[in-house]
């Protein structure tokens, strides 16, 4: 017997799960004829299916991606099998020697495109007569607790798919739902069900009459279990002597030699991918990229500016356009959740998702509190640093603002008033970025000090293919966050992130945007290149030079002359910033914020608007200085002083001619991956 895992992946999880199905089974055949092998869909032979041998079942480990459909190296095995199901000239039994099982892998999150392509290919596969060795089973890596947790199905699946394989080993039948019987030639079940479809997690279902109680109680063992013990069904200590059976069932199969892994090249990315809202997994994978977790939803992380102003080397752009001290600047999400994938996203795409709040809640007190702690604690490691005067130390450690523009989707957070009005009572000011995607959040918001939206995109396809968002109706979801950015009274921001190749050809949709939501200020960047993994369309070569961006940003200027002017630049970031006119007074430019007056009028309760904080821009900050909105307060470092020195536009020019070769050799690379 052949058992083939045959798996699809477009960011690597999919993998990961197939090859630790497989260790499973192979462990547990050890002894047995039987061998398993792992095999990418890509080299598989998707023609030899219909004369498969019975003998040799084939287990689909499949993922689902945009709008449900296959993930990239599986879309052509989907039009295969639609094909073949939807031709005449094609047998209604052609896959009857066919024996299978499917485990599909996708997010509920994405509603009724949910495991959309796996269970496709599983209801094709059945209408062509091929017969289930175990029932098929779709994974939800939206929620980490359940039948459908990823884990979960991943035990169940196996585990079913193994009790059948021994069967046929033993010469007796088996069925779909994995009980086995003495005959001879297996008698088969040929139905299937999605382990509990219903189940879910959020507050608000369970309000809707969940009565805690899963499926009938088979899922879990023959037991009923409540609310609470889901908690201890979910805990570390199982999922741990899980991932320890996995791992002992991965060495114990390749030592015995009887399992198989045929895959091509570096199919996809990393290891641990997410499930839920700081799953251990996700836990692990955010403290690697340096963030500090607070309770269950949170993160905070010491920007490198903060860093850079404590030692007196330069701040970041907002402190170059408004004014922030970046030494004082917290940096912080109450939900790292968000609605998008989007193609730049810092998380690498290991972001939990979602249309709305579906996990519990943490306190917005504790929130603050936890955030501020973490963030002092790695300022203080910041002591002693060459550079960190005992003032600034100090006044590090005396946080002043807050950037709510972490990762994920803050406004998504239930208590987010109450959280930025914890912020403004300990006067620190609040700086939020919101995706575009919920109106009627932005709607409900309060007055805070500076709000931004990130307009990734001037028209609906690009808005797709940049972001990724889970909203089916995201472009009128987009639009109407601009109406409601229009009507606020305090600050405003689009923040615009230039992606070359994807969104900078749409010079005049955005002029329509800006006119839309009416923003104080129009913020525009480069993308910046944060080694994208697995199969990010995004490469160095999707990087703008600063002269692009700045050519942008002058022919963007003019499209809306009427109301805007270009204001300020920072050149170290590849950022600039159009302001409204209304800002420059009596040819002085007024971008930076009067944070203490904000705060006053916070605490007054009185009705003000964006003109009732503001402060002079300084010189040095304003486009077009030679300073290119370095603070002549501060100490430039230059890693390579002495080349720049010498011969600064010579060393420009290196910069770039490096950037450009490493964009060259990065296509190629693409290139020749696509051809192998
Ligand atoms: C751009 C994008 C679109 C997605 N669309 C869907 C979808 O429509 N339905 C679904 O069930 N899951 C969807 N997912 C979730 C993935 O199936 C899930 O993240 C899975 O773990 C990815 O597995 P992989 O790493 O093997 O590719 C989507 C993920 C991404 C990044
Ligand atoms: S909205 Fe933010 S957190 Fe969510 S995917 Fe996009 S960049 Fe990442």
């Amino acid at each position: 017997m052949k058992v083939t895992v045959l798996f699809s992946t477009q960011e690597g999880t999919t993998e990961t799960i197939a090859e630790k199905a497989a260790a499973d089974i192979a462990k547990r055949l050890n002894g047995t004829d039987a061998a398993v092998e792992v095999v990418h869909i890509k080299e598989f032979n998707i023609d030899s299916l219909p004369k498969r041998s019975p003998n040799d079942p084939v287990l689909f480990v499949l993922t689902t991606y945009i709008d449900g459909g296959p993930a990239d190296d599986a879309a052509w095995f989907g039009s295969w099998l639609e094909d073949a199901r939807f031709d005449f000239r094609v047998s209604k039994d052609s896959l009857s020697k066919l024996r299978f099982s499917v485990l599909g892998v996708g997010d509920s999150a994405y509603d009724e495109n949910w495991c959309l392509f796996p269970r496709n290919v599983d209801t094709y596969v059945s209408e062509m007569a091929g017969v289930h060795i175990a029932k098929s089973v779709f994974a939800d890596v939206g929620v980490s607790n359940g039948p459908s947790d990823l884990d979960a199905a991943l035990a169940d699946w196996t585990g079913a798919c193994i009790k059948s394989l021994l069967a046929m080993q033993n010469g007796m039948g088996y069925s779909a739902d994995g009980s086995t019987t003495e005959e001879s030639a297996p008698t088969v079940v040929d139905e299937f069900e999605v382990l509990d479809e219903e189940y879910v997690t959020s507050d608000e279902e369970a309000e809707d009459g969940f009565d805690g109680v899963i499926g009938d109680g088979s899922d879990a063992g023959g037991e009923v279990m409540d609310l609470e013990d889901l908690g201890a069904f979910a805990s570390a200590g199982l999922k741990a002597a899980r991932k320890a059976k996995e791992e002992d069932a991965a060495a114990a199969a390749a030592e015995d030699g009887n399992l198989v892994i045929r895959k091509k090249g570096a199919a996809a990315g990393a290891g641990n991918h997410t499930r839920e809202m700081i799953t251990p997994n996700l836990r692990k994978n955010l403290e690697k990229q340096g963030y500090k977790l607070i309770g269950s939803h949170s993160g905070v992380k010491l920007c490198r500016w903060t860093k850079s102003q404590m030692r007196n080397n330069g701040g970041c752009y907002k402190h170059t356009f408004y004014g922030i001290e970046s030494h004082r600047c917290m940096e912080t999400t109450p939900s790292l959740a968000c609605a998008n994938k989007c193609t730049f996203c810092w998380r690498h795409q290991t972001n939990p998702v979602g249309v709305e709040w579906r996990w519990k809640a943490d306190l917005p007190k504790d929130i603050v509190e936890g955030a501020l702690e973490k963030h002092r604690a790695m300022i203080k490691q910041m002591r002693g640093v060459p550079g960190v005067t005992p003032e600034r130390f100090q006044e590090g450690m005396d946080v002043a603002h807050c950037a709510l523009s972490l990762v994920g989707e803050p406004i998504m957070y239930p208590y987010i008033n109450e959280f930025v009005d914890l912020l403004h009572e300990k006067s620190i000011s609040s700086f939020l970025v919101t995706n575009a995607q919920f109106p009627e959040l932005i709607r409900t918001l309060k007055p805070i000090t500076q709000l931004y939206i990130s307009v990734d995109a001037g028209t609906k396809e690009s808005l797709k293919k940049i972001d990724r968002p889970l909203f089916s109706d995201f472009w009128e979801r987009y639009n109407a966050c601009l109406d409601e950015i229009a009507k606020k009274e305090q600050r405003t921001v689009f923040r615009l992130t230039l992606v070359k190749g994807f969104n900078v050809d749409e010079l005049k949709n955005y002029a329509n945007l800006v006119r839309r939501g009416k923003p104080d200020f129009v913020e525009v960047k480069g993308v910046t290149f944060c080694g994208y993994t697995g199969n990010n369309p995004l490469t160095m070569a999707n990087v703008p030079f600063h002269e692009e961006v700045v050519d942008f940003v002058k022919m963007l200027a003019e499209e809306i002359s009427d109301e805007y002017e270009i204001s300020c630049e920072h050149a170290h970031t590849c950022s600039l910033l159009i302001s409204h006119k209304k800002f420059k007074i009596n040819g002085t430019w007024h971008t930076w914020i009067d944070y203490p007056k904000f705060h006053s009028l916070v605490r007054s309760g009185a009705h003000f608007t964006s003109m009732d904080y503001l402060a002079p821009t300084p010189e040095w900050a304003v486009f077009g200085d030679n300073r290119k909105g370095f603070d002549p307060n501060m100490t430039r470092v230059y890693r390579n002083k002495a080349k720049y020195e010498g011969d600064p536009e010579g060393y420009k020019e290196k910069i770039r001619d490096a950037k450009l070769a490493a964009a060259a050799a990065e296509k190629a690379a693409a290139a020749a991956a696509a051809e192998l």
